[in-house]
């Protein structure tokens, strides 16, 4: 039971779901002197053991999300390992943050179609090795596990939240952290609205990890140790180092027109068969990769809120941060880092002294919501956008390699130059301007 206090009079704010968003916001108020608690569905926090790479905007978040954020990452932070593709600041010298190939002809994957570099180069991270490393600096009694969030509603002054065992809890607010399928989503937009359901893109993807040194022996050095983008028609796969270096991460998404099965279910089993079928024709390398996954491999499916955007990320004292915002398709590799962004310009609107009544909260909501709600929702396109020109199929581009360059480079540079310090002095001149006009 959270304590109570003559501010947060029923325990603080109840974060919904312990994955990257809410565990990121929970070190950001907890740092704020702000109280909070987790309500996680799992047995404890746990992530995926796949790859999740991190560009210099999430980067800087984290930062100013927390400085402990920060510290994690730097834990598990992976570069790609030849030194002349990291950055140096000191030197003023960029870092390689993909290599881009041609994956579907045979061709010298030493020779690149093009190369984007930026002030950070690749930093990846194991997603579960990232979130241990946060979580050691979470108060041990922070989380609630086992509860499952099934709606959230306002009764005068606080929310309740109703979970899946029958129990309720209070909390002065809440903010829903829990994932594409949010069910806080729900409750703020209505479950048969359009806009609280994520939509199959009718792309899917094999996730796969290979041991380094089996990698580097059958791929080469350069292959092996440093990010790599393998650019087809309808399909792309990735590569790159984890795990200090230990570990290739491999992803290989293609496009299909069968609808997924099951659309409460984000994986299905497959076989690396199915990943050698549908990448049959592929240049060598390509299937080089493949070739090395593990018999047995998960898809997963690419879904996008793009087709109906939430037409708000608050009402009242109920907000939405990370994937239950704005869950995006990963081409762009920035769905957790524009959580982790979230998470640092709310927990900067809840902690400034406004913000400590209902009235407070729920003006900071609302500000989250004007500020955050056009970058994120940009994002959501562009990375379907991106999908499309990695695979050769986005309208007037094809298989043009030097606009596919030309525009993946635009798309990204707004990403990267992304300044948090700014979306949270915009985010506290609307937090003000909202205050005034209430008391009006
Ligand atoms: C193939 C793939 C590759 C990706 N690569 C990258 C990348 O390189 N870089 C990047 O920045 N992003 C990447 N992303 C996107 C990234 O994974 C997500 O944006 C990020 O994980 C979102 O974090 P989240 O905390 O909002 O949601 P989640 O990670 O989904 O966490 C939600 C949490 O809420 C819990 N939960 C769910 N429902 C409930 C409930 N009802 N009650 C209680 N708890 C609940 C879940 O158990 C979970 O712990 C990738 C995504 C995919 C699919």
């Amino acid at each position: 039971m959270p304590e109570t206090s003559a501010e947060y009079p029923n325990g603080g704010i109840a974060i919904v779901g312990g994955g990257i968003a809410g565990v990121t916001l929970a070190l950001g108020l907890v740092n704020r002197g702000i109280p909070c608690q987790i309500y996680e569905q799992g047995h404890g926090f746990a992530e995926i053991g796949a790859g999740v790479a991190f560009a210099p905007n999430s980067i800087r978040a984290m930062r100013a999300c927390d400085p402990s954020v920060y510290t994690a990452f730097k834990a598990v932070a992976t570069h790609n390992l030849w030194e002349s593709k990291c950055a140096d600041i000191t030197q003023g010298r960029k870092g390689l943050y993909f290599d881009f190939l041609d994956g579907y002809h045979d061709t010298d994957p030493s020779k690149p179609l093009f190369s984007l570099w930026n002030d950070e180069g690749a930093n990846s991270v194991h997603r579960a090795h990232f979130l241990d490393e946060m979580v050691k600096f979470l108060p041990k009694d922070i989380a609630a596990f086992r509860k499952r969030v099934e709606g959230v509603e306002e009764v005068n002054n606080h929310v309740v939240l109703h979970f899946a065992d029958g129990t309720t809890a209070t909390a002065d607010a809440v903010v829903g952290a829990d994932g594409v399928k949010s069910h806080v989503r729900q409750s703020i937009l209505g479950a048969t609205n359009p806009e609280s359901h994520a939509g199959y893109t009718y792309k899917y993807a094999y996730r796969g990890l290979i041991p380094m040194d089996k990698a580097i022996a059958e791929l080469g050095e350069d292959m092996a140790a440093n990010s790599k983008m393998h650019l087809g028609p309808d399909g792309h796969i990735l590569t790159f180092p984890i795990d200090k270096g230990e570990t290739l991460n491999v992803v290989a998404f293609t496009t299909t027109r069968e609808g997924w099965p099951d659309l409460h279910k984000s994986t299905r089993p497959a076989t690396k068969q199915n990943a050698l079928d549908d990448f049959a024709g592929w240049g060598k390398n390509v299937t080089h990769i493949l070739s090395l996954l593990n018999e047995d491999v998960d898809i997963w499916a690419i879904f996008d809120m793009l087709d109906h955007p939430a037409s708000t990320y608050a009402k009242g004292k109920i907000c939405l941060i990370g994937d239950a915002a704005h869950a995006t398709s990963p081409h762009h590799g920035s769905g957790a880092g524009f959580a982790i962004e979230d998470s640092a310009v709310l927990a900067e609107l809840l902690a400034s002294p406004d913000a400590k009544s209902p009235a407070g909260i729920h003006a900071a909501f609302q500000a989250f919501d004007h500020c955050r709600r056009p970058r994120t929702q940009w994002l959501v396109a562009s990375s379907r956008r991106t999908g499309e020109l990695y695979e050769w199929q986005a309208k007037g581009v094809g298989a043009d390699v030097e606009k596919i360059a030309a525009e993946a480079h635009d798309r990204f540079e707004k990403i990267w130059k992304g300044d948090i310090t700014q979306m949270i002095a915009e985010a506290q001149t609307s937090f003000q301007k909202i205050l005034e006009y209430t008391e009006c």
